[in-house]
């Protein structure tokens, strides 16, 4: 069965969403519960929330284009709309999508599992290498398994989301999930690919390569929003973790973050989602007209 298949048939189906805003949610507690834990427990995720996002995505990808054939990049610093937008395009154009950051955390929970240190990159790449990574390419769901085991909710807790950019430095890791990428992308007509490093690395001759950015503010403010955060003092920590990790991300020797000399330039700052999707679906069908 392909990994296609496999996404669309799998059974996490109607909750998906909900859990991963769960999961989101723990990234500024305490270290005490585990991520799991918590993520199962706080209070944000209920399917109300799950019924309003998928409802969203539904809405932002309504006006289905047929007929695209191609591969379009999303890169850009986190916290910048490319899972929300590059799901929402992919569900307009009838076409797969790759969350190649979900890849990159998965690794990270076998890291963190193996009890390694992240930043002992021999040890990083012998656990990686190891370890069997699955990820799905439906846009309407979200499947990320670790040797079989679902990751989906965990990946998004705050002890992978710490660690994550130190495994994604290690370049065995790279090469490895790179290799997976290029290989499930190949699986399909049409796909749309998020991360950091497709345009660049993965995928230098895609048909479209969208450089997201916005404004430090404002990815902290909608990200504060999403996981349901108000006080100033919880909006200045999603700050802080963000230029984290965008710092660790852009100053890499490997594959760092930062947009392909073709790229088109994104910045959505002042659009609101819907406004990103209608240019990024636009931008795709001038690059199809331009390569007829
Ligand atoms: N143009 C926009 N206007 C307002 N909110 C937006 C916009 N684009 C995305 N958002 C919201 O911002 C939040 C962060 O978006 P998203 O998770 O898609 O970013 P990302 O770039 O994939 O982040 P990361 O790299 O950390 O995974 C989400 O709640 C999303 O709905
Ligand atoms: N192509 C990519 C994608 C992601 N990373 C690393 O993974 C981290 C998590 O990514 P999210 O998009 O899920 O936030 C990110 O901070 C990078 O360290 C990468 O290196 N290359």
């Amino acid at each position: 069965m392909s990994e296609r298949q496999r996404a669309e048939t799998t059974a996490l189906g109607d909750s998906a969403v909900s859990e991963r805003q769960r999961a989101e949610t723990t990234a500024l507690g305490d270290s005490a519960v585990s991520e799991r834990q918590r993520a199962e427990t706080t209070a944000l995720g209920d399917s109300a929330v799950s019924e309003r996002q998928r409802a969203e995505t539904t809405a932002l990808g309504d006006s289905a284009v047929s007929g695209f054939r191609g591969q379009i990049t999303l890169d850009g610093p986190s916290g910048t709309g490319k899972s929300s937008v590059a799901r929402a395009v992919a569900t307009r154009l009838g076409a797969a999508y790759l969350d190649t950051g979900a890849m990159y955390r998965a690794a990270t929970v076998a890291v963190l599992d193996a009890g390694i240190d992240p930043e002992d990159a021999e040890a990083v790449a012998a656990v990686v290498a190891a370890a069997r990574i699955e990820v799905g390419t439906a846009a309407d769901t979200e499947l990320v398994q670790v040797d079989g085991v679902d990751v989906a909710v965990r990946i998004r807790g705050a002890e992978v989301t710490r660690a994550v950019s130190a495994v994604s430095a290690v370049p065995a890791v790279r090469r490895r999930l790179v290799d997976q990428q290029r290989a499930l992308v190949a699986a399909a007509d049409a796909v749309v690919v998020e991360g950091r490093d497709i345009g660049t690395v993965v995928l230098p001759d895609a048909t479209l390569k969208v450089y997201l950015t916005a404004a430090p503010e404002a990815r902290a403010e909608r990200r504060a929003a999403q996981l349901g955060l108000t006080t100033p003092e919880e909006v200045a920590a999603l700050a802080v973790d963000l230029r984290r990790r965008d710092e660790y991300d852009s100053s890499r020797a490997d594959s760092p973050l930062r947009p392909a000399a073709d790229a088109m330039i994104v910045d959505s700052t002042d659009l609101d989602r819907q406004g990103v999707v209608d240019r990024v679906v636009e931008l795709a069908q001038s690059a199809v007209g331009a390569r007829r």
